[in-house]
């Protein structure tokens, strides 16, 4: 039976393993219809309302009271909760003893949390030596080793989570491909240093269509800042040395760039990034340097696999995962900091300009578990 069972975990494994390779070859596809999407101007009447309703909220701000940050995270992280966390709970609550039936079942529901299969074995292998090592019977006592798990998996990544900004003068380019959540991230980020006293510029680098131009100049209103744009279709690299320029001459604490997010293979993400960096070498030697990868919760897996392309073509510092509030695939964040090794800085928990908070390990795995 128990030989059945190996067989059938194994075949399981091989299944998730072929499905995130399918995934693998398809990703540049699904990024291709998804910028054809935008083309054909579904994503912009959507991002647009989305934009005002954020709009919106950022008047009402000042007015509201704060709800305190863990409340958001918790709220935010709500649907995560309910995929993972209830599950592993009533799961514990049914068994009478712990056995190797009860680690696969804890394996499968991580996996479909996408915790990632490697990052998931990694942790069901510690945590059973640590049950034994400590002579755990009750199943509900696996929760809180489980906990500690995961808190040490995250804090394997043993940097700094906070913004490289100082010293001044800073620059951020902000990488990712189309709909991630760029736009909104560099909005948020451009309205929280400014209130933090920073004189902040944004540069338009992703020139690729006029309405993503247009969506940043509103942000940058809004946040109270300058930008730095050309028209639809320049190029990138032209409009992050114009931003360089003006930075320095307007004596910018933090310029943050915006860049294209085409992905339709590796080469020309290379070349184009590059290009970008090679500017920011020459003309901006002197300034503190971010490259921030935006990432999708919501995508799961294809969020870890944009993250390993991108780490292949360019030396990403930081990460914020977006979206993290409209998704049950929080465990992603688990799977990006530790098969990436990049660390985790923000994240976002909602469309108000409230939600993108800096990625603290100990308040998420309090929050989901
Ligand atoms: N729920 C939720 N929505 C978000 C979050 N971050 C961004 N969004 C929404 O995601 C959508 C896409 O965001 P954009 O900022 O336009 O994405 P982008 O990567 O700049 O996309 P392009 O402009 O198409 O390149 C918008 O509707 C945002 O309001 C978040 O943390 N939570």
């Amino acid at each position: 039976m128990a030989k059945f069972f190996d067989i059938f975990k194994k075949k399981k494994k091989e299944d998730i393993e072929e499905e995130i390779n399918e995934q693998e070859e398809e990703v540049y596809e699904e990024i291709d219809v998804v910028e054809d999407e935008i083309a054909e101007g579904e994503e912009i009447g959507k991002a647009n309302e989305d934009v005002l309703k954020d709009d919106d909220l950022m008047e009402q701000e000042d007015s509201e009271e704060k709800v305190d940050f863990f409340t958001k995270l918790k709220q935010g992280l709500a649907k995560t909760r309910k995929g993972m966390t209830d599950k592993i709970d009533s799961m514990l609550k049914s068994y009478g003893k712990i056995d190797e039936e009860l680690f696969d079942e804890l394996e499968e529901i991580l996996i479909t949390s996408d915790v990632g299969v490697e990052t998931t074995m990694e942790i069901i292998d510690n945590l059973k030596t640590n049950v034994k090592e400590n002579k755990i019977k009750d199943p509900i006592d696996v929760k809180k080793y489980l906990k500690q798990e995961i808190k040490d998996t995250l804090n394997k990544v043993d940097v700094d989570r906070k913004l490289k900004i100082e010293p001044s003068p800073a620059i951020m380019l902000v990488v990712g491909v189309n709909g991630v959540g760029k736009t909104t991230t560099i909005g948020k980020m451009a309205c929280n240093l400014r209130k933090d006293g920073k004189k902040v510029l944004i540069a338009a680098g992703d020139t690729f269509r006029a309405a993503a131009i247009e969506q940043l100049e509103e942000w940058a209103n809004r946040a109270n800042v300058d930008i730095v744009a050309h028209s639809e279709g320049s190029d990138p690299a032209a409009v992050i040395y114009d931003g360089i320029q003006a930075a320095k001459a307007r004596k910018c604490d933090v310029l943050i760039c915006d860049t294209a997010g085409r992905l339709h293979n590796k080469k020309n993400l290379m070349n184009e990034l590059n290009k970008i960096f090679r500017v920011v070498e020459k003309e901006y030697p002197e300034a503190t340097k971010e490259v921030l990868l935006v990432v999708d919760a919501t995508t799961g897996q294809n969020a870890i696999l944009q993250a390993k392309v991108f780490k292949e073509v360019c030396d990403i510092t930081g990460i914020v995962l977006t979206k993290l509030d409209g998704t049950a695939k929080g465990g992603v964040v688990i799977a990006l900091q530790s098969e990436l090794n990049v660390p985790v800085k923000l994240v976002g928990v909602g469309e108000g300009i409230d939600d993108l908070q800096n990625f603290d390990p100990e308040s998420f795995v309090e929050a989901i578990i």
